[in-house]
């Protein structure tokens, strides 16, 4: 076990008693038990601004290979957590483990090359530039074999430079979208469904293991959004673990198997889909509107 995941073990549970006793109150807190096999924690974390607590001890995790929703009404403190999770913000307080590795306060690239990536952590689209342009922009250094690779066995060539390799792999992924036939086009001229798309071709090319989405579906038409969270299933049957913010309920509904509620910067609540609808707090803070 390396220093850093010690750090995060010995941190997260002092002794078996506090474990005991911090699953407890987890259960307690949020109505269930720790996940099976979380490859994220998210562990008392507290941000503030000023006088302002954005994030005051939010605790939760992320089952490994999930589609996971992040909720909560306006300010609750979501794109604050996503923000600290990603190393945009550093947090004042509490822990972020990501696979094993504590990634605390550690800054957005080093976070991406441990394989969690946010999307628009992955420099915006440069508008006067094609779309493979775009891609070709990708960090070189990180086309790895992980998961896109160990499911889409290619043809390997005998001797394939790097650049040779990116072009490739951003070719499968421009036809794993759909959007192979933009290839040549100026990415400014992409419509804003189109544009999520790339983006999201994009940050796979750093080959991630788990990627945060912040409102995916803000801007897309009907059928660009079918086909987007058709692609998100698609990716998780390949073992990618997905955590998204987003404010559509009918997304959040029926597509995430598991949804972790936010409220004035805390976890209110956590559960399947179906729970998180009946549930009164969760009503409640939406204003008693529907959820
Ligand atoms: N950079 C900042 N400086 C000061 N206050 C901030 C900053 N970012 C967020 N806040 C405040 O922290 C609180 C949580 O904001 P945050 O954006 O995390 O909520 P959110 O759940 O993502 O909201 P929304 O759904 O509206 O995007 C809000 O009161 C917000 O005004």
């Amino acid at each position: 076990m390396s220093d850093s995941e010690q750090t995060a073990e010995s941190e997260a549970a002092a002794t078996p008693h506090q474990a005991a006793e911090s699953a407890e109150s987890a259960t307690e807190r949020t109505g269930r038990g720790p996940v099976d096999d979380p490859i994220l924690r998210v562990e008392n974390l507290v941000k503030h601004f000023g006088g302002i607590t954005a994030v005051d001890g939010a605790n939760f995790q992320v089952e490994r290979g999930s589609i996971t929703g992040l909720i909560g009404p306006n300010g609750a403190g979501k794109s604050t957590t996503f923000n600290c999770i990603t190393g945009v913000y550093d947090p004042n307080d509490g822990a972020v483990v990501f696979d094993g590795t504590d990634i605390t306060g550690r800054d957005p690239h080093w976070v991406a090359n441990q394989g969690l990536v946010r999307t628009f952590q992955i420099a915006r689209e440069l508008p006067e530039m094609t779309v493979l342009e775009n891609m070709m922009l990708a960090p070189k250094n990180q086309l790895g074999e992980s998961l896109w690779r160990s499911v889409v066995p290619i043809a390997r060539r005998e001797v394939v430079d790097q650049e040779e390799q990116l072009r490739e792999r951003a070719w499968e992924m421009l036809e794993f979208f759909e959007i192979d036939h933009l290839a040549g086009e100026y990415a400014g001229n992409l419509s804003g469904g189109q544009r999520k798309l790339l983006e999201l071709a994009r940050a796979l090319l750093t080959d991630p293991e788990m990627l945060l989405l912040d409102e995916p579906m803000a801007g897309v038409n009907p059928s660009l959004e079918k086909k987007l969270l058709s692609h998100v299933h698609e990716l998780q049957e390949r073992g990618y673990t997905f955590l998204l913010v987003e404010h559509d309920m009918d997304v959040i509904m029926n597509h995430c198997e598991h949804v972790i509620v936010m409220h004035q910067g805390t976890v209110l609540a956590e559960g399947d889909p179906a729970d998180i609808k009946s549930n009164e707090e969760v009503i409640e803070a939406y204003l008693g509107g529907e959820i």
